[in-house]
């Protein structure tokens, strides 16, 4: 059968950004610009996969409330399936930050519990998708039994995984399910690399070039890492390679990591070399952080090509 497309299971949230249009200052009112649009990790990759021309479906949890229709018809408009989006009995989940006027986060609070109910089951329903697509993409913000159920699936159906980190913490919980399942990719910050690669308590934790080598040697054929302004450190067996960002003005760096990723799924699937396919990320990522929406509503795949 010929395997098309990603199934991506993940987050979807209602995002709330507000930008300080001077310096913010903390315990005061700071004037400034607010965007709301929709984000999640997950969610947002889907949204920047279907932007650029990959079929995606998407695996999540929203509310029954008019947060979570309203973000269900966004996402569909957007050219993502949501027929595998279930309905749940907690609120939306929602991301409301505070962005400094360089563009870099102060400050945010997440409410997540609408995900924290997608479970084993919701992953057992996608099994005929992800049996038909090219890659399944988990964000690291599951629980762990749903990333462990969705890795499962992925192994029995001979999928190839991509795995989202999210944060150090879930980076730390997530960390056993390399050894149990097979991982094609992981997209670590250098925080997460760490959590992923060396015990908490390591008095002498090894340098990076060593914790990448780690995640090879447990059988993890890629790992990207994302350096913020810094750009990304991409290893492959074919050694590292760094991939500077593109220099842009930035509005707004909330969902870079998840263009860069999504960019980077699309390129590879279209028959792109891994090397390649990081330098059409960084192009992605830089777009998302010269705009104030989480994922550009006028994301293509011609505007990431006139960067490059
Ligand atoms: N301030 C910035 N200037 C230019 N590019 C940036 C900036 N911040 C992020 N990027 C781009 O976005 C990518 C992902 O950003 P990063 O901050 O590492 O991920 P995340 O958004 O997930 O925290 C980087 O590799 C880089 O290409
Ligand atoms: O605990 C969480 N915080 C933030 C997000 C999501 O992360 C995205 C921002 O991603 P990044 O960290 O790449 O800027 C936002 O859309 C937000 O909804 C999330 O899923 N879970």
């Amino acid at each position: 059968m010929d395997r098309r497309g990603v199934v991506v299971f993940g987050g979807a949230n209602l995002d709330v950004l507000a930008r300080s249009t001077t310096r913010a200052v903390a315990g005061t009112s700071n004037p400034g610009r607010v965007v709301r649009t929709p984000g999640g990790v997950g969610r947002n990759v889907a949204e920047n996969l279907a932007r650029l021309g990959t079929p995606v479906r998407l695996v999540a949890a929203v509310g029954q409330d008019d947060g979570g229709a309203r973000l269900l018809e966004q996402t569909r408009a957007a050219g993502v399936d949501v027929d595998l989006v279930r309905r749940v009995g907690a609120a939306t989940g929602s991301y409301t930050a505070v962005v400094d006027s360089d563009g870099e986060l102060v400050v945010a609070v997440s409410d997540m519990r609408a995900t924290e109910l997608l479970g084993p089951a919701d992953v057992a329903a996608a099994e005929t998708a992800v049996a038909g697509a090219a890659l399944v993409v988990v964000d690291g913000n599951l629980t762990a039994a749903a990333v462990d159920a969705a890795l499962g699936l992925a192994a029995r159906h001979g999928t190839a995984v991509v795995l989202e980190p999210v944060s150090v913490p879930k980076a730390r919980v997530l960390a056993p399910v390399l050894d149990r399942w097979p991982v094609r990719t992981v997209t670590p910050n250098i925080a997460e690399l760490a959590a992923l690669s060396v015990p908490e308590d390591d008095p002498d934790p090894p340098g990076l070039e060593e914790q990448v080598a780690s995640l090879h040697a447990r059988g993890v054929e890629q790992v990207w890492v994302r350096m913020g302004p810094e750009g990304s450190l991409l290893s492959t067996p074919d050694g590292l390679t760094h991939h500077a960002s593109v220099d842009v003005e930035v509005v707004d760096a909330t969902g870079a990591g998840d263009a860069l990723l999504a960019a980077y799924c699309h390129a590879l699937l279209a028959g792109a070399a891994p090397e390649e396919a990081a330098a059409y990320g960084q192009a992605a990522a830089a777009l998302t952080v010269a705009g104030p929406h989480t994922v550009r509503p006028d994301l293509s795949d011609a505007l990431v090509r006139s960067l490059l």
